[in-house]
């Protein structure tokens, strides 16, 4: 469970937050959206502890695991090490991870299908793939609260689709509470209970994904026309903006 009361955030000696009020239940997924540098990986750095807020209060319950939207390692780490790392807090002092850990580990590296990844140089990854193998290690610490930066901001439609489906499948099956920042819409769509719409450092707005969520505020955010577009023959919709570019395309 999260509960953030009069949030306010500096960095840099700017205010970037100001009066953030939100409350997620266990068990939930919020999805948080808003235009570049609003501020949605400041407020996941004060929610994974990161950086502490100049004032208000923020209470967050049960063990944090983080995929942040970079990350590059120093040393010659393998993909399998990397994802292994997630189980630190479960070894002791010193301890070697056991039989158990790597089982953990390829299960998730298996779901992600990333299993052939293991032995490869984690460096050498490709971003998508250095994502997966980022959402592995962290879904690795069996947290009770799992934040995320963009996680899919480097994959493709289909592993899109698995990593969101792996997260609906963690909140639904083990009532794990989930985070993540997002530009695409559609994944507040698919996976999220709750979202939390960034208009700027003090405005924002924050509710149940049906309430909250619709064309006419993500036109707002966005400041772009944004259309609802439903799939016939489901019950799915997405939302598609209409970008202002007004060229015309020619024939080469
Ligand atoms: N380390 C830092 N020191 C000073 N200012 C920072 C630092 N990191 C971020 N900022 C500023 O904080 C503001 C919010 O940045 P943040 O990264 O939280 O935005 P964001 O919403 O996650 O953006 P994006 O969608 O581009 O990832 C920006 O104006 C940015 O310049």
């Amino acid at each position: 469970m999260i509960e953030a009361r009069d949030l306010t955030v500096e960095r840099g000696g700017r205010t970037i937050l100001e009066g953030y009020n939100l409350r997620l239940d266990k068990g939930r997924t919020l999805a948080i959206l808003g235009a570049n540098g609003v501020g949605k990986t400041t407020l996941i750095s004060v929610l994974t502890g990161l950086i502490q807020p100049r004032s208000g209060r923020l209470m967050v319950h049960g063990q944090v695991g983080f995929v942040p939207q970079l990350f590059e390692v120093s040393f010659a780490y393998s993909a399998l090490d990397i994802a292994l790392m997630g189980r630190a807090r479960h070894l002791g002092l010193f301890g070697a991870p056991g039989r158990r850990d790597y089982e953990i580990v390829r299960h998730f590296l298996s779901m992600l299908g990333i299993e052939a990844l293991e032995t490869q140089a984690f460096n050498a990854l490709s971003g998508g793939q250095r994502q997966l193998v980022m959402i592995a290690q962290a879904l690795a610490s069996e947290c009770d609260l799992l934040v995320l930066d963009e996680p899919c901001a480097a994959l493709d439609y289909k592993n899109q689709d698995k990593v969101l489906e792996l997260l609906h499948r963690l909140q639904v099956e083990r009532g794990m509470t989930i985070v993540f920042s997002t530009h695409m819409p559609q994944h507040a769509v698919e996976i999220a209970t709750d979202v939390l719409l960034m208009t700027s450092g003090s405005r924002y707005v924050c509710g149940p994904t049906e309430q909250a969520l619709d064309a006419n505020n993500l036109s707002e955010l966005y400041d772009l026309p944004i259309a609802r577009a439903d799939f016939s023959g489901t019950k799915k919709h997405t939302y598609a903006p209409l970008f202002r570019h007004r060229g015309e395309k020619t024939d080469a």
